[in-house]
C-alpha cells in the first residue's frame, strides 16, 4: 500500500475499533448473495416498453411475489398486486375508485402496507441496511426502518406500529408512502443494468429513455452504431447530423429533433418544398399503434427525407476522398449516375433508376452542395453543437457509456469485433500503424472523445472516425462490409442491397472463437461470456450460440423489427444463481398494459446455472473489497 493510500485510510478509520468494525462490515459484505445485473440492447427509442420493463425488473418482481404469496394470494390478486407495484400512481388512482366507505379504504392500506413491507423485506434480504436506507424514499426512511425491522410480536410494540401506520393514514401519507415503497422495491430487485447498444433511432422516444436513464442508481452503456450518430452531431460531425435526420423523417420522428432537443428544422423544410415532390420511395414507415399523420404532413416529411438523404450522400464525397485509409471509395455513387440521371453503373454493371430526386445534383461536380445546401447543414450542425438538452444527454452518454466494457466476467459489446473468414482480427491501418482486436477499440474510443470535447473542429480525423464508426468496412460498430443505403432507395435488384456481414457472425457461434475474443479482452476465456446487441435474433433462431458463451440479445424492442423477431424483446439476467434469458412479448401501449394488467413476460430460459449460489465475493465488486480489507489489515498491524 502507498504512503498516501494509508495516510487516507488512517484518517477514516483513526482508531482500532473503526478498523476492526469496517473489517467485518467488509466481510459480511463479500459473504452475501450476488445481486442482480439486467442486459437489455437495440432499445430504439421505445420507451414506453423500455420502462415497463425497468419497472417490472424483467419480470422478476411477480417471480418474488408469487415465491411469497403463493398459498395467500390468487395468481388474479398477486397480479393486480404486481401491477401496484410496478405504476403505484396510475393503479392507486384506480383502485380508490373502488371504495365508498372510508373505512374500507383504510383496511385497504393497512392490508396493502403489510404486503408491501413484507416484499420488500423479501428483495432486501440480498442487501445490508444501509444500502437498502440508500434506496429508500427519504422522508419515509424512519417509518419504513421500523416497520421493516422492528419486533411485531410484543404486544407493547404492536400499538407503537399500529400507531404509525395509522397516522400515516390519518396524515394523508397514504399514497406518497405506497408510492416509495414500489420504487424502491423497483430499484432493489435489479440492482445494475446494461445497456448494451442502440437506444436512439427507429422509435419516437429516446430522450425520455435518456431521462430515465439518468435517474437510474445504476447503469453503465456501451455505445450502438446508432448512439454515435447523435454523438457525432454534438461532436460537430454533419455527415452524422444527416444520417441521423434521414433515419428520422424516414420513421416519422422528426419531432424528436425539433421538440425534444430544439432543433428548428425551418430551413430544411423550405429547402425541401422547393427542389421536392412527393416520392413513393421515401415515404416515411409508420410503426406507432397511435400513429396518423395527416397527407400534407406526410408529403412534407417525404420532401424532408429527399432534401436531407441527398445531402447525406453530397457530404459522404469528399470524406471519403480525405480518408483513403477507410478504403470507402467503391462507396462513392453519386458520380456514377449517367447524365440523364435514369441509370447508374456500379462494377461494370448498369441499374436502372427507380424514384430518382437528383435534381440538385450537378452530373460535372456531384458532391458539391448547393449553397442553399450548404447554409441548411452548417445551421443544423451549429444547432446540434449547440442543443442544451441534447448535450446534457450526450454529456451523460460520454460519461456512462463506452466501446465495450468487462464486468463481471462477461464482455459486452453492442456490434462485434471485425475479422476475417479465418478469424484474425482485421484492422484500420492509420498513419502506418495496424490498430485491431481491442487496440481497435481504445482507438476508436480515444479519438470520440477527443472529438467530443472540440466540436468546433469538423473537417480533422477524430470527427471523420466518427462517420467511420456508424458505416465503416471496419467499424466493430457497424459490422458489415458496406451500408447499401443508397442502392435501398434507388435500385429495384434486392441483389444490391446486401450487406455483407463480417465473418464474426458466423465465427461467433464457435466456442474456440469467443474463448479468442475474451482472452483478447482480458477476460477468463473458460468461464466468461460475451454479451451482444446490434443483430436482431429472428424468428427460429437462438439467441444462445457458442454452448451458452455467445448471448445476443437484441429481441427487437424496436416495433420497427418486431415482425422479424416476432417477439418484444429480451432481457438477460445474471444473478447469484446464474443466467437467465428473459423474453418479453410486444408492449402495446401503458395505458393498455396497465388498463388489461398485461405483463409482457413471456418466458424464462436458464442459460447457466451455477453450481453454488455466488456471492459478492466473487465480483468485481468483491475484489475491490478484498483489496480493501487487505489494506485494513496492514492497518492493523501497524497498530
Ligand atoms: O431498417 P432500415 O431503416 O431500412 O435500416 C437499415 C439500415 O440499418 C442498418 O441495419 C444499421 O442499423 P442497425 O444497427 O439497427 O442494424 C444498416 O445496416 C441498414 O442499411
Ligand atoms: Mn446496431
Amino acid at each position: 500500500m502507498q504512503e498516501l493510500e494509508r495516510e487516507l485510510l488512517r484518517e477514516k478509520y483513526p482508531t482500532k475499533d473503526a478498523i476492526t468494525t469496517e473489517i467485518i462490515n467488509l466481510k459480511a459484505i463479500l459473504n452475501l448473495p450476488k445481486s442482480t445485473e439486467a442486459f437489455m440492447s437495440d432499445i430504439h427509442g421505445e420507451f414506453p416498453a423500455f420502462d415497463h420493463v425497468l419497472r417490472n425488473a424483467s419480470g422478476n418482481i411477480k417471480l418474488k411475489i408469487e415465491e411469497l404469496f403463493n398459498g395467500q394470494m390468487t395468481p388474479k390478486t398477486q397480479q393486480v398486486f404486481a401491477f401496484l407495484v410496478y405504476y403505484p400512481t396510475e393503479r392507486l388512482a384506480i383502485v380508490k375508485q373502488q371504495f365508498s366507505c372510508p373505512e374500507d379504504l383504510h383496511q385497504w392500506y393497512l392490508d396493502t402496507f403489510d404486503d408491501l413491507l413484507k416484499l420488500l423485506k423479501y428483495c432486501a434480504t440480498k442487501y445490508t441496511r444501509s444500502k437498502v436506507r440508500k434506496a429508500l424514499a427519504p422522508e419515509f426512511v424512519y417509518i419504513t426502518e421500523e416497520l421493516l425491522y422492528g419486533d411485531f410480536h410484543t404486544a407493547d410494540k404492536h400499538e407503537y406500529y399500529a400507531q404509525i401506520t395509522d397516522d400515516i393514514i390519518q396524515l394523508h401519507s397514504a399514497d406518497n408512502f405506497i408510492i416509495s415503497l414500489c420504487h424502491t422495491i423497483q430499484r432493489l430487485v435489479v440492482d445494475h443494468l446494461h445497456v448494451v447498444g442502440d437506444i436512439y433511432d427507429r422509435g419516437p422516444a429516446p430522450d425520455k429513455i435518456m431521462d430515465r436513464l439518468m435517474q437510474h442508481h445504476s447503469v453503465d452503456l456501451q455505445w450502438g452504431n446508432h448512439d454515435i450518430l447523435w454523438l457525432g452531431g454534438a461532436a460537430g460531425s454533419s455527415l452524422c447530423v444527416a444520417n441521423l435526420l434521414r433515419i428520422c423523417a424516414r420513421y416519422d420522428n422528426l419531432s424528436i429533433v425539433e421538440d425534444s432537443y430544439g432543433i428548428n428544422l425551418r430551413h430544411l423544410s423550405l429547402l425541401a418544398e422547393k427542389y421536392y415532390d412527393d416520392n413513393p420511395g421515401f415515404r416515411p414507415k409508420l410503426t406507432q399503434p397511435n400513429e396518423q399523420p395527416s397527407e400534407a404532413e406526410l408529403r412534407q416529411i417525404t420532401k424532408i427525407h429527399q432534401a436531407i438523404a441527398i445531402i447525406q450522400f453530397k457530404l459522404e464525397g469528399p470524406v471519403i476522398d480525405r480518408r483513403p485509409e477507410f478504403k470507402m471509395q467503391q462507396r462513392k455513387l453519386l458520380d456514377k449516375i449517367s447524365k440523364d440521371r435514369k441509370t447508374i453503373t456500379i462494377d461494370g454493371k448498369t441499374y436502372p433508376l427507380i424514384n430518382g430526386c437528383f435534381q440538385t445534383v450537378d452530373p460535372n461536380d456531384p458532391y458539391k452542395l448547393l449553397p442553399e445546401e450548404q447554409e441548411v447543414i452548417d445551421q443544423l450542425t451549429a444547432a446540434f453543437k449547440n442543443s442544451e438538452k441534447l448535450h446534457k444527454h450526450m454529456d451523460f452518454f460520454m460519461k456512462k457509456g463506452s466501446m465495450y466494457l468487462t464486468y463481471n466476467n462477461n464482455l459486452l459489446i453492442h456490434g462485434c469485433v471485425p475479422v476475417d473468414k479465418k478469424g484474425n482480427f482485421e484492422g484500420l491501418t492509420l498513419n502506418g500503424k495496424l490498430y485491431k482486436g481491442k487496440a481497435l477499440f481504445d482507438l476508436l474510443e480515444r479519438n470520440l472523445r477527443e472529438s467530443y470535447i472540440d466540436p468546433n473542429q469538423q473537417d480533422d480525423l477524430a470527427t471523420d472516425l466518427l462517420w467511420y464508426l456508424w458505416t465503416g468496412p471496419v467499424s466493430p460498430l457497424f459490422g458489415k462490409r458496406v451500408m447499401a443505403t443508397f442502392e435501398r432507395y434507388f435500385i429495384a435488384d434486392k441483389a444490391t442491397h446486401v450487406e455483407e456481414m463480417n465473418s464474426y457472425y458466423s465465427l461467433r457461434h464457435e466456442p474456440w472463437f469467443i474463448e479468442e475474443m475474451l482472452a483478447e479482452f482480458g477476460v477468463d476465456p473458460k468461464t466468461g461470456h460475451v454479451i451482444n446487441g446490434h443483430t436482431p435474433v429472428k424468428k427460429g433462431q437462438s439467441p444462445i450460440l457458442a454452448g451458452g458463451k455467445m448471448l445476443v440479445i437484441d429481441g427487437g424492442f424496436s416495433k420497427a423489427y418486431q415482425k422479424t423477431t416476432g417477439i418484444g424483446g429480451y432481457t438477460l439476467l445474471y444473478n447469484s444463481y446464474g443466467l437467465q434469458l428473459v423474453t418479453h412479448q410486444p408492449f402495446t401501449t401503458r395505458e393498455k398494459a396497465i388498463a388489461d394488467l398485461a405483463d409482457i413476460v413471456s418466458t424464462k430460459r436458464v442459460v447457466e446455472q451455477e453450481l453454488a449460489r455466488k456471492t459478492v465475493a466473487e465480483t468485481d465488486i468483491g475484489t475491490e473489497l478484498k483489496k480493501q480489507v487487505r489494506q485494513l489489515m496492514e492497518l492493523l498491524a501497524d497498530e
